[in-house]
């Protein structure tokens, strides 16, 4: 492979912003796709990648190409994210060019391949986290458990759509994209679910734009059908289902359950961020859903009053907690997140999860179903935070009916967990 000097130079100067800015990797990737018109798909998909494997490997990198103080102060100069772009070229068999700025870098590839045999032993700089993650892991599933589903995080993901039902269907979506010569294959038990055969971004397809499907994973695929929409009295009312989306986001489960409903019943979907609500709006109209309305949780100093949410106590019949969590089971697509994450980070979250669980509970109505789901895989934000709520005084009115622990070393996406409560 020949090496695009303006390629490497945009990769060198995102991952200054990413490391040294704290800045998100999506984010910086995006803009610095945008930045050059002329660059085609081959040259996209070099910066894209090279930028994420960049970040994934980013402490083993830093071991390899003995520059481990920068990694420790988290701080590097450009020197040094020349030397770990130079560590990803030698691993990846590239020769290194002869332009200024490598100018003094020489490192032997032999020794570099054989230190990275060395530390291959070794899970922390194999896998390419930190000290404190490692622990935890360890200590949530166990040693055997964490090293399969640290490695499988680290793969990249594939790509995988969800075809819109309100306007197509998996088998009409494969022949459309066919049609692009985009190849993809149905994945067994996953009903709405389209896997590239070939990564490729597809945002800029006009049937992306045109709401024919969605790009979510498979496992996040699970949550819709997890809610229990067909087999219920419920249906046969007038009005259809009623169901509160607590944590909606920009609209991935909202969106999916819109169609699995086929439009009927209604789904109110809140968050505290009336950005992401605008951005589920937009995708809901691309889509033709119409049964959904949005609620912005308002909020003073940045706390939520819970004496808003009277109005919906008892009133859904499925209540789904999408909560906010540390995002260790989608590590795949967002290795940034090892990095950017802390122990101090986790424990906010944990007490967020159980707050939303205790409040948010009580809009489901007697009868009606809770599912509460995360993207980690540690059992303390997941299963430990409904045994916590089952216990308490608002949980005692419900009744645990499953749960799913997703593994990303089991399935090959991402890792997630789902719970559903009866309420009696
Ligand atoms: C895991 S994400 C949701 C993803 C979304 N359900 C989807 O499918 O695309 C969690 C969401 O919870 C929101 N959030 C954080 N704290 C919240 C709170 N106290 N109440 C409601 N939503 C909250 C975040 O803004 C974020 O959008």
């Amino acid at each position: 492979m020949r090496l695009h000097r303006n390629l490497v130079l945009a990769v060198i100067e995102s991952l200054s912003q990413i490391f040294n800015q704290n800045k998100q990797a999506d984010k910086i990737v995006a803009i610095t796709l945008k930045q050059d018109k002329r660059w085609g798909a081959r040259d996209r998909s070099f910066v894209a990648e090279t930028i994420y494997e960049i970040v994934r490997w980013k402490r083993l990198y830093a071991k390899l190409a003995e520059i481990e103080i920068a990694f420790e102060n988290d701080k590097y100069s450009t020197q040094n994210l020349v030397q770990l772009f130079s560590v990803w070229a030698i691993l990846n068999e590239i020769e290194l060019p002869n332009w200024e700025e490598f100018e003094g870098i020489n490192y032997d590839k032999e020794t570099i391949k054989e230190e990275y045999n060395k530390l291959s032993q070794i899970r922390k700089y194999k896998e390419s986290i930190p000290d404190w993650l490692d622990n935890l892991g360890k200590q949530e599933l166990g040693d055997e458990i964490w090293t399969k589903e640290i490695a499988a995080l680290n793969n990249q993901a594939p790509v995988v759509l969800r075809a819109n039902t309100l306007k197509t269907s998996v088998e009409k979506l494969q022949k459309q994209l066919s049609e692009q010569n985009i190849e993809t294959e149905k994945v067994t038990d996953y009903l709405e679910a389209v896997q590239l055969l070939k990564r490729k971004s597809i945002v800029r397809n006009a049937l992306y734009k045109d709401g024919f499907f969605e790009i979510q994973d498979a496992s996040s695929q699970l949550i819709a059908h997890f809610l229990d929409l067909e087999n219920d009295e419920e249906n046969t009312s007038k009005k259809g289902l009623q169901i509160i989306d607590t944590c909606a986001g920009a609209g991935g489960k909202s969106l999916h359950i819109a169609s699995l409903l086929q439009n009927k019943g209604q789904i109110t979907a809140m968050d505290i961020y009336e950005n992401k609500l605008i951005e589920l709006r937009k995708r809901a109209n691309r889509a033709d859903v119409h049964n959904i309305k949005t609620y912005c949780i308002k909020r003073k100093n940045n706390k939520v009053d819970n004496s808003q949410f009277k109005q919906f106590y008892n009133s859904a019949d499925r209540v789904l907690i999408d909560a906010p969590c540390s995002g260790l089971g989608v590590l795949s697509r967002n290795p940034d997140a090892k990095w950017k994450l802390n122990l101090e980070f986790l424990e906010e979250i944990k007490q967020t999860q159980q707050t939303v669980l205790q409040e948010y509970s009580k809009m489901t109505k007697k009868g009606g179903k809770l599912v509460y789901a995360t993207c980690s895989i540690l059992p303390s934000e997941n299963q430990n935070q409904v045994e916590i709520f089952l216990n308490s005084e608002n949980g005692k009115d419900f009744k645990f009916i499953e749960d799913r622990k997703i593994l990303s070393h089991q399935t090959g996406f991402d890792g997630f967990y789902m719970a559903i409560l009866q309420k009696m």
